[in-house]
């Protein structure tokens, strides 16, 4: 063995050496704050035990029963600190948030990148961000969505009675996902798409793979995971990838065939495109998500954050940034964040909707009559606006216990600490510290839903105040989910039209089943959710 072999040997040894006792080291991290939790496996972590469970919030909700409120796993060696405890997470969520408005960063995309957006961006980035675009979804910005929103309504209202005619179960997820994919595109950037009508829109073929199980992400994904201290190194691999096929496919045409344009690319690509239109165009007179942006776009290709301290926004209890602008490369992703939280989301809640419907039928008839009371059923295509589904207070219960049972993004809610914090009864919880929340255990929780077990469906139970960290399937604090009103007004407006006509109707194990196995990535959601659906004329005859 030469010199030069024996040395990086012995190098080589050293470095495993120290890695392994820094794995060992990490995992007497909740040991030394007295905090419980599963025992980890070197290098592992509890993973086993999430694979088990099969879903990630899964294995947190059976961890919650066995170690209490405040617990913690491991992630490989990575801490993971869970908590469902209401009044601490009031003060993390909410009082001490500017020590919290960091987010679990991706393991695609770095906060810190050029076009980090809302979702991903953290400190006074996000905050910036987050001033332009909250008045995405302001009241008065709803109500002039509102018809738009009923054109998509409309069409899907059209396959509903195609779908009716023909008397037989069918998958209303498609058409949901399809309707929320049309609505998001015409009110957040004023495109007339098409995708309840043509179901190879490349829009909707491309957010779809967004979402479908993905080996190559799969496996960049594992890595950050075990092997967290080359994040940067496998996240680089991840995007050397993509720009590897966007210039292949651009290049050498041979290649168009054998590789596929990856969808985020894609959808990119799409929003420069729309961005350069809206530009050319001027503006529009529309008040879409997209002219927002464009309004406060700024011409540098960075912006250097800074505070102004007297400025304070209306809608966090923060300061304002110094700059209130967005860049380009912020802009196109934003495009495509929105159009991503927009689309699953939305339709997943509404599958969920359909899904208790259909399986309680007496609450389903407590609803139509509900709704029979503020729009004549006799006059099917009565347009519901944004005042009317507003008062309806009951419909709006229907939404949130629906939601309450079946929370469908729960690992989006993690925070992470800027400063070290303490909880009281443990030790004093270092800086940068990744927190996540049972939602599960707060939405089930019978001292905070009680005296009705939360185990039933009763809308009824929103009737009576409730701690402000019990129901938080959209997040809490400043930084919870921008589009919650919008995506509650067009469910609202989308079950008016629905219910006026139609009863939903239980297909036995066709309707239960896909909601029995459910497939967290990351949102919660069924495959499928299969009913059929009855016209409520022909019901009375
Ligand atoms: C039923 C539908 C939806 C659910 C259940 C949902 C859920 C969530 C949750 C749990 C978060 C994380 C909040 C937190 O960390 O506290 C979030 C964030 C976010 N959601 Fe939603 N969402 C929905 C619909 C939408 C829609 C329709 C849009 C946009 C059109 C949207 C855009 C976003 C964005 C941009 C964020 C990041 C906010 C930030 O970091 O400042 N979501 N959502």
């Amino acid at each position: 063995m030469s010199f030069l072999t024996a040395t990086l040997v012995t190098l080589l040894f050293v470095v495993v050496i120290a890695y392994i006792w820094r794995i060992r080291k990490a995992y007497d991290f909740f040991i030394r704050l007295g905090i419980p939790g599963p025992t980890p496996t070197f290098f592992f972590g509890n993973l086993s035990d999430v694979i088990k469970a099969k879903r990630i919030s899964a294995a947190i909700q059976q961890w919650t029963e066995k170690y209490g409120h405040i617990f913690g796993y491991f992630e490989g060696h990575t801490p993971i600190l869970v908590i469902s405890d209401p009044d601490i997470l009031q003060d993390l969520f909410v009082k001490s948030f500017s020590k919290f408005h960091s987010r679990r960063e991706s393991p695609f995309a770095s906060q810190h990148a050029k076009d980090a957006h809302l979702f991903n961006a953290v400190g006074l980035r996000w905050k910036r961000q987050r001033f332009v675009l909250n008045p995405t979804f302001s009241s008065l910005k709803l109500k002039q969505m509102s018809p738009l929103i009923h054109q998509s309504i409309e069409m899907l209202m059209k396959k509903m009675a195609d779908q009716c005619a023909r008397g037989e179960p069918f998958d209303i997820y498609a058409y949901f996902k399809r309707f929320t994919m049309d609505t998001i595109w015409s009110c957040g950037f004023g495109l007339e798409t098409d995708m309840q009508n043509n179901v190879n829109d490349p829009y909707l073929l491309n957010s779809e793979k967004m979402f479908s199980p993905n080996k190559f992400r799969g496996i960049i994904f594992i890595l950050v995971i075990l092997i967290t201290e080359l994040t940067k190194v496998w996240r680089s691999i991840f995007q050397a990838a993509n720009i590897i096929r966007y210039w292949l496919r651009r290049y050498i045409p041979a290649t168009k065939r054998l590789i596929e344009e990856s969808p985020s690319t894609w959808i990119m690509k799409q929003a420069n495109e729309m961005i350069e239109k809206r530009k050319d165009i001027g503006h529009t007179g529309r008040t879409d998500l997209l002219q927002l942006m464009l309004e406060s776009m700024s011409d540098q290709d960075f912006i250097q954050d800074g505070l102004a301290p007297c400025e304070k926004s209306d809608d966090t209890e923060v300061e304002a940034p110094l700059v209130r602008k967005i860049t380009k490369h912020e802009t196109s992703a934003n495009i495509l964040l929105f159009m991503v939280a927009g689309y699953e989301t939305t339709s997943t809640a509404l599958s969920y909707v359909i899904y208790v419907l259909a399986t309680h039928p007496e609450e389903q008839r407590k609803l139509q009559e509900h709704i029979d009371a503020y729009f004549d059923p006799e006059t099917e295509d009565t347009v519901p606006t944004y005042e009317t589904v507003s008062e309806m207070n009951y419909l709006d219960m229907f939404i949130r216990e629906t939601l309450r049972m079946f929370p469908l993004a729960p690992t989006a809610i993690s925070r992470q600490s800027t400063e070290d914090f303490c909880i009281k009864g443990f030790g004093t919880v270092p800086a940068n510290t990744l927190i996540s929340v049972d939602m599960y255990n707060l939405h089930y929780n019978p001292n905070l839903w009680g005296p009705l077990d939360p185990q039933v469906f009763h809308p009824e139970r929103f009737a009576t105040k409730r701690h402000p960290m019990a129901w938080i399937p959209f997040g809490a604090g400043p930084r919870n989910c921008i589009g919650m009103r919008f995506a509650l007004l067009e469910i609202k407006m989308l079950l008016v039209r629905l219910l006026k006509t139609y009863t939903v109707i239980d297909c036995g194990e066709k309707t239960r089943k896909p909601f029995e196995q459910l497939v967290e990535m990351p949102v919660i959601a069924p495959k499928e959710a299969i009913i059929q659906l009855e016209r409520r004329d022909k019901q009375l005859q």
